[in-house]
Protein backbone atom coordinates (compact mmCIF):
# COMPACT_ATOMS: atom_id res chain seq x y z
CA UNK A 1 0.00 0.00 0.00
CA UNK A 2 1.25 3.64 -0.85
CA UNK A 3 2.71 5.13 2.19
CA UNK A 4 0.01 7.88 3.67
CA UNK A 5 0.78 11.49 3.44
CA UNK A 6 0.25 11.97 6.63
CA UNK A 7 -0.20 9.72 9.85
CA UNK A 8 -0.09 10.75 13.32
CA UNK A 9 0.42 8.04 16.23
CA UNK A 10 -0.88 8.89 19.67
CA UNK A 11 -0.19 12.97 18.86
CA UNK A 12 -0.50 14.64 22.00
CA UNK A 13 -0.04 18.15 22.57
CA UNK A 14 -0.78 19.84 26.51
CA UNK A 15 -0.23 23.51 27.52
CA UNK A 16 -0.43 23.18 31.24
CA UNK A 17 -3.32 21.58 32.49
CA UNK A 18 -4.96 22.03 29.08
CA UNK A 19 -4.95 19.14 26.98
CA UNK A 20 -5.11 20.78 23.48
CA UNK A 21 -4.75 17.39 21.19
CA UNK A 22 -5.48 14.23 23.05
CA UNK A 23 -3.66 11.07 21.30
CA UNK A 24 -4.65 11.94 17.99
CA UNK A 25 -4.14 8.61 15.48
CA UNK A 26 -5.14 9.57 12.09
CA UNK A 27 -4.03 8.60 8.58
CA UNK A 28 -4.91 11.00 5.50
CA UNK A 29 -4.36 8.58 2.50
CA UNK A 30 -1.89 10.36 -0.53
CA UNK A 31 -3.68 11.18 -3.50
CA UNK A 32 -6.90 12.66 -1.87
CA UNK A 33 -8.09 15.64 -0.48
CA UNK A 34 -8.93 15.36 3.32
CA UNK A 35 -10.55 17.99 5.36
CA UNK A 36 -9.53 18.97 8.79
CA UNK A 37 -12.84 20.13 10.88
CA UNK A 38 -14.35 21.11 14.43
CA UNK A 39 -15.60 24.21 16.03
CA UNK A 40 -13.11 26.71 17.00
CA UNK A 41 -10.21 25.74 20.08
CA UNK A 42 -10.45 22.00 18.54
CA UNK A 43 -7.04 21.37 18.00
CA UNK A 44 -6.96 21.89 14.41
CA UNK A 45 -3.96 24.80 14.63
CA UNK A 46 -2.32 22.54 17.28
CA UNK A 47 -1.91 19.99 14.91
CA UNK A 48 -0.88 21.34 11.81
CA UNK A 49 2.08 23.22 14.03
CA UNK A 50 2.87 19.91 14.98
CA UNK A 51 3.02 18.51 11.63
CA UNK A 52 4.94 21.33 10.40
CA UNK A 53 7.80 20.91 13.26
CA UNK A 54 6.74 24.55 14.87
CA UNK A 55 5.68 22.98 17.82
CA UNK A 56 6.98 19.65 19.23
CA UNK A 57 4.31 17.03 20.82
CA UNK A 58 4.23 16.64 24.66
CA UNK A 59 3.71 12.81 23.37
CA UNK A 60 3.34 11.02 20.29
CA UNK A 61 4.74 11.42 16.68
CA UNK A 62 4.02 12.37 13.11
CA UNK A 63 5.22 11.43 9.58
CA UNK A 64 4.94 13.57 6.39
CA UNK A 65 5.11 10.49 3.94
CA UNK A 66 8.35 8.62 5.19
CA UNK A 67 9.90 11.42 7.17
CA UNK A 68 9.32 12.13 10.92
CA UNK A 69 7.17 15.16 11.37
CA UNK A 70 10.24 16.54 13.61
CA UNK A 71 12.93 15.83 10.94
CA UNK A 72 11.79 19.84 9.65
CA UNK A 73 14.36 19.32 6.68
CA UNK A 74 13.17 16.46 4.94
CA UNK A 75 9.20 16.53 6.11
CA UNK A 76 9.42 19.96 4.36
CA UNK A 77 10.59 18.50 0.80
CA UNK A 78 6.98 17.37 0.45
CA UNK A 79 4.89 20.04 2.31
CA UNK A 80 3.91 23.35 1.00
CA UNK A 81 1.94 25.25 3.49
CA UNK A 82 -0.89 28.11 3.44
CA UNK A 83 -1.43 29.55 7.14
CA UNK A 84 -4.77 31.21 7.68
CA UNK A 85 -2.84 34.65 8.21
CA UNK A 86 -0.42 35.14 5.58
CA UNK A 87 2.57 36.92 6.34
CA UNK A 88 3.94 38.68 3.35
CA UNK A 89 7.26 40.36 3.31
CA UNK A 90 6.76 43.84 2.74
CA UNK A 91 8.78 45.11 0.42
CA UNK A 92 9.13 42.14 -2.64
CA UNK A 93 6.31 42.24 -4.62
CA UNK A 94 3.96 39.43 -5.31
CA UNK A 95 6.15 38.41 -8.15
CA UNK A 96 9.29 38.40 -5.68
CA UNK A 97 7.18 36.38 -3.38
CA UNK A 98 6.05 34.05 -5.84
CA UNK A 99 10.14 33.38 -7.07
CA UNK A 100 10.84 33.11 -3.59
CA UNK A 101 8.86 30.93 -2.44
CA UNK A 102 9.14 28.58 -5.75
CA UNK A 103 12.47 28.28 -4.61
CA UNK A 104 11.79 26.38 -1.32
CA UNK A 105 10.19 23.47 -2.55
CA UNK A 106 11.20 20.65 -5.90
CA UNK A 107 10.36 22.99 -8.32
CA UNK A 108 7.56 25.05 -10.22
CA UNK A 109 5.17 24.84 -12.86
CA UNK A 110 5.31 27.99 -13.93
CA UNK A 111 3.05 28.39 -17.09
CA UNK A 112 0.66 27.12 -14.35
CA UNK A 113 1.54 29.58 -11.71
CA UNK A 114 1.15 32.51 -14.52
CA UNK A 115 -2.37 30.57 -15.34
CA UNK A 116 -3.16 31.03 -11.41
CA UNK A 117 -2.46 34.63 -10.94
CA UNK A 118 -4.66 35.38 -13.87
CA UNK A 119 -7.52 33.50 -12.62
CA UNK A 120 -6.47 35.10 -8.87
CA UNK A 121 -6.97 38.10 -10.34
CA UNK A 122 -3.71 38.75 -8.58
CA UNK A 123 -1.84 42.10 -9.65
CA UNK A 124 1.89 40.61 -9.20
CA UNK A 125 3.38 43.74 -9.55
CA UNK A 126 2.52 44.98 -5.43
CA UNK A 127 4.40 45.30 -2.97
CA UNK A 128 3.56 42.83 -0.18
CA UNK A 129 2.84 45.81 2.08
CA UNK A 130 0.25 46.88 0.15
CA UNK A 131 -1.55 43.61 -0.60
CA UNK A 132 -5.22 43.76 1.57
CA UNK A 133 -5.74 40.19 3.84
CA UNK A 134 -7.06 38.24 0.86
CA UNK A 135 -4.60 39.21 -1.68
CA UNK A 136 -1.84 37.92 0.49
CA UNK A 137 -3.84 34.53 0.96
CA UNK A 138 -4.11 34.94 -2.75
CA UNK A 139 0.05 35.24 -3.16
CA UNK A 140 0.39 32.10 -0.93
CA UNK A 141 -2.05 30.00 -2.45
CA UNK A 142 -0.48 30.48 -5.87
CA UNK A 143 2.50 29.79 -4.63
CA UNK A 144 1.69 26.30 -3.09
CA UNK A 145 -0.65 25.20 -6.24
CA UNK A 146 2.28 26.18 -8.09
CA UNK A 147 4.79 23.68 -6.71
CA UNK A 148 5.05 20.27 -7.45
CA UNK A 149 5.54 19.26 -3.75
CA UNK A 150 3.30 16.08 -2.89
CA UNK A 151 1.19 17.64 0.26
CA UNK A 152 -0.44 20.74 0.36
CA UNK A 153 -1.40 21.50 3.83
CA UNK A 154 -4.04 24.42 4.06
CA UNK A 155 -5.25 26.07 7.18
CA UNK A 156 -7.98 27.96 6.77
CA UNK A 157 -7.26 29.54 3.23
CA UNK A 158 -10.13 30.79 2.01
CA UNK A 159 -11.42 32.90 5.07
CA UNK A 160 -10.78 36.39 3.21
CA UNK A 161 -11.67 35.43 -0.57
CA UNK A 162 -14.80 36.54 -2.78
CA UNK A 163 -17.17 33.58 -3.01
CA UNK A 164 -15.82 34.36 -6.87
CA UNK A 165 -11.64 33.85 -5.71
CA UNK A 166 -13.39 30.53 -3.50
CA UNK A 167 -14.43 29.49 -6.60
CA UNK A 168 -11.15 29.42 -8.13
CA UNK A 169 -10.13 27.92 -5.34
CA UNK A 170 -11.53 24.97 -5.89
CA UNK A 171 -10.91 24.27 -9.38
CA UNK A 172 -7.13 24.79 -8.23
CA UNK A 173 -8.09 22.02 -5.12
CA UNK A 174 -9.29 19.72 -8.07
CA UNK A 175 -6.84 20.02 -10.34
CA UNK A 176 -4.30 19.53 -7.33
CA UNK A 177 -5.75 16.25 -6.90
CA UNK A 178 -6.10 15.28 -10.53
CA UNK A 179 -1.89 15.64 -10.41
CA UNK A 180 -1.65 12.95 -7.84
CA UNK A 181 -1.05 15.92 -4.70
CA UNK A 182 -2.73 15.09 -1.49
CA UNK A 183 -4.43 18.43 0.13
CA UNK A 184 -4.83 18.45 3.71
CA UNK A 185 -7.61 21.28 4.00
CA UNK A 186 -8.70 22.95 7.78
CA UNK A 187 -11.74 24.65 7.12
CA UNK A 188 -14.69 26.15 8.83
CA UNK A 189 -16.20 26.72 5.02
CA UNK A 190 -18.74 23.56 5.26
CA UNK A 191 -20.24 24.14 1.70
CA UNK A 192 -16.20 24.40 0.62
CA UNK A 193 -15.98 20.89 2.09
CA UNK A 194 -18.54 19.30 1.24
CA UNK A 195 -17.19 20.46 -2.74
CA UNK A 196 -13.48 19.38 -2.52
CA UNK A 197 -13.10 16.99 0.41
CA UNK A 198 -12.92 13.00 -0.40
CA UNK A 199 -12.90 12.55 3.25
CA UNK A 200 -13.03 14.19 6.38
CA UNK A 201 -11.94 14.10 10.13
CA UNK A 202 -13.69 15.66 12.97
CA UNK A 203 -12.10 16.74 16.10
CA UNK A 204 -13.61 18.66 19.39
CA UNK A 205 -12.43 19.17 22.24
CA UNK A 206 -8.46 17.65 21.12
CA UNK A 207 -10.14 14.61 20.21
CA UNK A 208 -11.18 13.06 16.75
CA UNK A 209 -15.37 12.08 16.76
CA UNK A 210 -15.27 11.06 13.26
CA UNK A 211 -13.16 9.82 10.07
CA UNK A 212 -15.29 9.24 7.08
CA UNK A 213 -15.77 10.15 3.30
CA UNK A 214 -18.46 12.72 2.87
CA UNK A 215 -21.43 10.48 1.27
CA UNK A 216 -20.61 7.71 4.60
CA UNK A 217 -21.41 10.64 6.56
CA UNK A 218 -24.52 11.66 5.32
CA UNK A 219 -25.79 7.79 5.72
CA UNK A 220 -24.87 7.76 9.02
CA UNK A 221 -27.16 10.37 10.21
CA UNK A 222 -30.60 10.13 10.84
CA UNK A 223 -32.94 11.34 7.76
CA UNK A 224 -36.41 12.90 8.78
CA UNK A 225 -39.08 10.80 6.99
CA UNK A 226 -42.84 11.46 6.75
CA UNK A 227 -45.21 8.96 5.76
CA UNK A 228 -48.93 9.15 4.96
CA UNK A 229 -51.08 6.68 4.23
CA UNK A 230 -54.72 5.88 3.55
CA UNK A 231 -56.40 3.81 6.23
CA UNK A 232 -54.51 1.69 8.54
CA UNK A 233 -51.28 2.82 10.44
CA UNK A 234 -48.64 0.99 9.40
CA UNK A 235 -46.64 -0.79 12.38
CA UNK A 236 -43.24 0.23 12.52
CA UNK A 237 -42.26 -0.76 15.80
CA UNK A 238 -39.13 -2.46 16.01
CA UNK A 239 -37.93 -2.30 12.65
CA UNK A 240 -34.09 -1.37 11.85
CA UNK A 241 -33.13 1.78 12.18
CA UNK A 242 -36.54 3.31 12.67
CA UNK A 243 -36.73 5.43 15.89
CA UNK A 244 -38.91 8.45 17.42
CA UNK A 245 -42.30 7.49 15.46
CA UNK A 246 -45.23 10.66 16.10
CA UNK A 247 -48.80 10.91 14.60
CA UNK A 248 -48.42 14.41 13.24
CA UNK A 249 -51.70 14.07 11.35
CA UNK A 250 -54.76 11.70 11.41
CA UNK A 251 -52.88 9.77 8.81
CA UNK A 252 -49.33 10.69 8.85
CA UNK A 253 -46.31 9.70 10.72
CA UNK A 254 -43.07 11.22 10.99
CA UNK A 255 -40.36 9.05 12.24
CA UNK A 256 -36.04 9.33 12.01
CA UNK A 257 -34.50 6.41 9.74
CA UNK A 258 -30.71 5.59 10.29
CA UNK A 259 -28.08 3.15 7.89
CA UNK A 260 -29.99 1.34 5.14
CA UNK A 261 -33.87 2.39 4.18
CA UNK A 262 -34.76 -1.62 3.31
CA UNK A 263 -36.41 -2.71 6.75
CA UNK A 264 -38.54 0.50 6.74
CA UNK A 265 -39.84 -0.05 2.98
CA UNK A 266 -40.67 -3.36 3.73
CA UNK A 267 -42.78 -2.57 6.67
CA UNK A 268 -44.58 0.60 4.76
CA UNK A 269 -45.06 -1.84 2.18
CA UNK A 270 -48.09 -3.61 3.93
CA UNK A 271 -50.09 -0.48 3.83
CA UNK A 272 -51.71 1.95 1.25
CA UNK A 273 -48.94 4.75 1.36
CA UNK A 274 -50.44 7.72 -0.28
CA UNK A 275 -47.26 10.23 0.15
CA UNK A 276 -44.04 10.15 1.16
CA UNK A 277 -41.15 12.41 2.10
CA UNK A 278 -37.36 12.06 2.89
CA UNK A 279 -35.49 14.77 4.39
CA UNK A 280 -31.76 14.02 4.53
CA UNK A 281 -30.01 16.20 6.78
CA UNK A 282 -27.43 18.61 5.08
CA UNK A 283 -23.67 18.93 5.46
CA UNK A 284 -23.99 21.48 7.77
CA UNK A 285 -26.74 19.45 9.90
CA UNK A 286 -24.59 17.00 9.88
CA UNK A 287 -21.52 18.96 11.75
CA UNK A 288 -23.46 20.64 13.99
CA UNK A 289 -24.62 17.97 15.18
CA UNK A 290 -20.97 16.54 15.87
CA UNK A 291 -20.18 20.10 17.18
CA UNK A 292 -22.75 20.43 19.35
CA UNK A 293 -22.56 17.04 21.36
CA UNK A 294 -21.41 17.50 25.30
CA UNK A 295 -17.52 17.75 25.19
CA UNK A 296 -15.95 15.46 27.07
N1 LIG B 1 0.39 28.42 22.95
C1 LIG B 1 -0.68 28.04 23.62
N2 LIG B 1 -0.73 28.14 24.98
C2 LIG B 1 -1.81 27.74 25.66
N3 LIG B 1 -2.93 27.23 25.10
C3 LIG B 1 -2.95 27.12 23.76
C4 LIG B 1 -1.84 27.52 22.94
N4 LIG B 1 -2.15 27.28 21.65
C5 LIG B 1 -3.41 26.76 21.65
N5 LIG B 1 -3.89 26.67 22.91
C6 LIG B 1 -5.21 26.12 23.30
O1 LIG B 1 -5.33 24.83 22.74
C7 LIG B 1 -6.66 24.58 22.30
C8 LIG B 1 -6.66 24.20 20.83
O2 LIG B 1 -6.35 25.37 20.07
P1 LIG B 1 -6.18 25.37 18.48
O3 LIG B 1 -5.67 26.72 18.10
O4 LIG B 1 -5.39 24.19 18.05
O5 LIG B 1 -7.69 25.18 18.00
P2 LIG B 1 -8.31 25.27 16.52
O6 LIG B 1 -9.09 24.01 16.34
O7 LIG B 1 -7.26 25.56 15.54
O8 LIG B 1 -9.33 26.47 16.67
P3 LIG B 1 -9.77 27.64 15.62
O9 LIG B 1 -10.81 27.02 14.74
O10 LIG B 1 -10.36 28.67 16.52
O11 LIG B 1 -8.55 28.09 14.90
C9 LIG B 1 -7.46 25.84 22.62
O12 LIG B 1 -8.11 25.64 23.86
C10 LIG B 1 -6.38 26.91 22.73
O13 LIG B 1 -6.78 27.93 23.61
Amino acid sequence: MAVPAIRTAGLTKRYGPLCALDALDLTVPAGKVFGFLGPNGAGKSTTIRMLLGLARPTSGRAWIFDADAADVAAAHRSIAYVPADVALWPALTGAEALELLGRLGPGVDRVYRDELVDRFALDPSKPGRAYSTGNRQKVALVAAFATRVPLLVLDEPTSGLDPLMEREFQVAVAQARERGQTVFLSSHQLAEVEAVCDQVAILRGGRLVEVAGVAELRRLHRSQVEVSFAEVAPDLSGVAGVETVEQVGPARLRFTLTGPPAPALRALSAVEVTALRIHEPTLEEIFLDYYQQPSR
